[in-house]
């Protein structure tokens, strides 16, 4: 039935890993462990404390000679499965009380009822979950992770790189990428690509050309502004394609023009195939997985729109290595991996890239122009601290640095609505948390959103309140494992350093050129698949 997805043919012809080869490639040394959260790296104790009562074997036998006992999976608390229909009845609508959109909720709601440590078994076509809200636990879990973490993400990519399209992410051996991908091949993947994505200064080679993004950004909704000088209803789509136009700067070493394309361009198919892999990746992901049994509707055209992404992508790896092979240097991002890790890992590396950075970067600039939009005294301390910095003169490479109010600003957003509202790792070893033996396989959650809005971390947690970020006595410091926007440790966001250059870019421009003002009825958030407000953005825009 599979075979019904068409397969494109790929024009790899002239690539071919480490038939170029750069001195340049050997000039960035970061590893992930440069971006490490917190103080030193404790030794790891999974256990400490504990007298183990489980009979599963892969425990450590020191436990058992320690107080308190280790309780079994089975005494875990969390919401009771059914006879057959486990808890998956509890996501039908209107009778189960759970809603893949307002996960958010469901977890605040089990936090209460069950307290720190909870599990959801018996859910249909996935492993049992266990949802954490202790911050203590999560760092300790982090901090005792081996060397190849396993996040469980993206079944349906799994899929795609794995099975229909195994021909080309497959024919190098360690060369699927870290989207979807576990283990040693994850591990190498990582290694050849961190060395140069998170070097010192990966992202602020791009500041120049990120700061023109955002300028044709603010031309663009100029444009777009309605009578009422507020954006139109499809402002976050107009946010998607800044986010794609800068990103496309850093993957791909090009400008797509997204504001302006026309219809039968290049530009115009990658950016119609970003939108359909988004549309279709959440209902892939979130609900009942059909595509598994058979091709659905959506699924096919999310294939389609990944395969028109990967060609695109590797269009312009081909050009990226022509021009080191021309120059004999390199001068961007793209340029450094093909000349570090060879084509073929530059070309997936890019795709991977692209797959998870563009709507994560997006949904929280729309986020963090809505919640600035509230709130005329905080646009007005950025727009002094911006200007004191800046004094009418374009940006450059460090100036954020001197703009702790406008990181502060961000990291707050982050806080209280974080895009991705947790962080997962599926268990590679039985492991104590919270007391409880969690068997291997479990899929645990460690939720930094509702640690994040709780009182117990964050004084005042509902509250916005950036000042919290700045200047922090001993006494005010929060739990740096409470709230954790882009993960943690080995597998920690690849694209972190550049989401933030595009964010502070962005959000520095807008602050500059407006003054926002929300009159609207204050949105929900929901997932979507992303954590974002609900509803048509409609920012009042007037120039200052
Ligand atoms: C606000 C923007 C963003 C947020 C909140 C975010 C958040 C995250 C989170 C939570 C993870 C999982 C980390 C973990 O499991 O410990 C992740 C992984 C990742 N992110 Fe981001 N991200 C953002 C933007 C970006 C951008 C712009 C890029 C690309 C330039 C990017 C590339 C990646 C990659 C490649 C991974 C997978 C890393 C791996 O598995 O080894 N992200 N991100």
């Amino acid at each position: 039935m599979r075979s019904r997805v068409s397969v494109v043919k790929w024009p790899l012809r002239t690539i071919s890993s480490g038939r170029f080869l750069s001195t340049t490639a050997r000039r960035s040394q970061a590893s992930d462990s440069g971006l490490e959260i917190g103080t030193k790296p404790v030794q790891s104790c999974p256990v400490k404390g504990y007298r183990a009562r489980s009979t599963h074997a892969a425990i450590d036998s020191s436990v058992f000679d320690m107080a308190p006992s280790i309780k079994s999976w089975e005494e875990v608390p969390g919401p009771r499965p059914l006879p057959f229909l486990g808890n998956t009845w509890r996501f039908t609508p209107y009778i189960g009380g759970y809603s893949v959109e307002h996960i958010d909720k469901v977890c605040l709601s089990l936090r209460e009822d069950f307290g720190n440590c909870v599990k959801v078994t018996g859910l249909l076509g996935r492993p049992d979950m266990l949802f954490v809200f202790d911050a203590s636990e999560v760092e300790r879990v982090f901090r005792g992770e081996d060397a190849a973490p396993h996040r469980p993400s993206m079944p349906s990519l799994n899929y795609y790189k794995h099975t229909l399209r195994k021909d080309f992410f497959g024919a190098e051996e360690n060369c699927a990428g870290v989207i979807a991908v576990h283990g040693e091949s994850w591990s190498a993947f990582r290694t050849k690509v961190s060395r140069v994505a998170l070097s010192a200064g990966a992202a602020a080679q791009y500041t120049v050309p990120v700061a023109e993004v955002a300028d044709a950004f603010i031309q663009r909704i100029r444009k777009i502004r309605n009578e009422n000088s507020e954006t139109p209803d499809d402002f976050l789509n107009e946010v998607h394609k800044w986010s794609l136009e800068s990103l496309s700067l850093i993957a791909l070493d090009t400008r797509l023009n997204c504001f302006e394309a026309s219809e039968d361009s290049e530009s115009m198919k990658l950016i119609h195939a970003v939108q359909t892999f988004f549309l279709s990746v959440g209902e892939l992901e979130l609900r009942a997985p059909w595509w598994r049994l058979y091709p659905t509707k959506m699924f096919r055209q999310y294939v389609a729109a990944l395969d028109t992404i990967l060609s695109v992508t590797l269009r312009h790896v081909e050009k990226a290595l022509k021009e080191c092979e021309a120059t004999g240097s390199s001068k961007s991002l793209l340029q450094d991996l093909v000349a570090a890790a060879g084509p073929r890992v530059a070309a997936v590396a890019a795709l991977d890239l692209f797959l998870v950075g563009i709507d994560t970067t997006s949904n929280a600039v729309a986020s963090i122009l809505y919640q600035l939009s509230l709130r005329p005294s905080v646009q007005e301390r950025l727009y002094e601290e911006i200007s004191k910095v800046l004094q009418d003169r374009p940006m450059k490479p460090g100036d954020v640095n001197q703009m702790p109010y406008l990181k502060a600003c961000v990291k707050e957003v982050l806080r209280m609505y974080p895009v991705v509202i947790g962080n997962g790792r599926q268990l590679t070893k039985d492991t104590v948390i919270c007391g409880y033996n969690i068997p291997k396989g479990t899929q645990v959650i460690f939720q930094h959103y509702v640690m994040g809005n709780t009182d117990d971390y964050f004084s005042n947690a509902s509250e916005f309140r950036p000042e919290r970020w700045l200047n922090r006595s001993p006494a005010q410091k929060h739990h740096a494992f409470a709230s954790l926007p882009f993960g943690y440790g080995k597998r920690m966001c690849l694209g972190r350093r550049f989401a933030e250059l595009e964010i502070h870019t962005v959000i520095c421009k807008m602050v500059q050129t407006f003054k926002m003002e929300y009159n609207h009825e204050p949105m929900d958030y929901h997932i979507h698949p992303m954590y974002t407000p609900n509803g048509p953005i409609r920012i009042k825009l007037t120039d200052r």
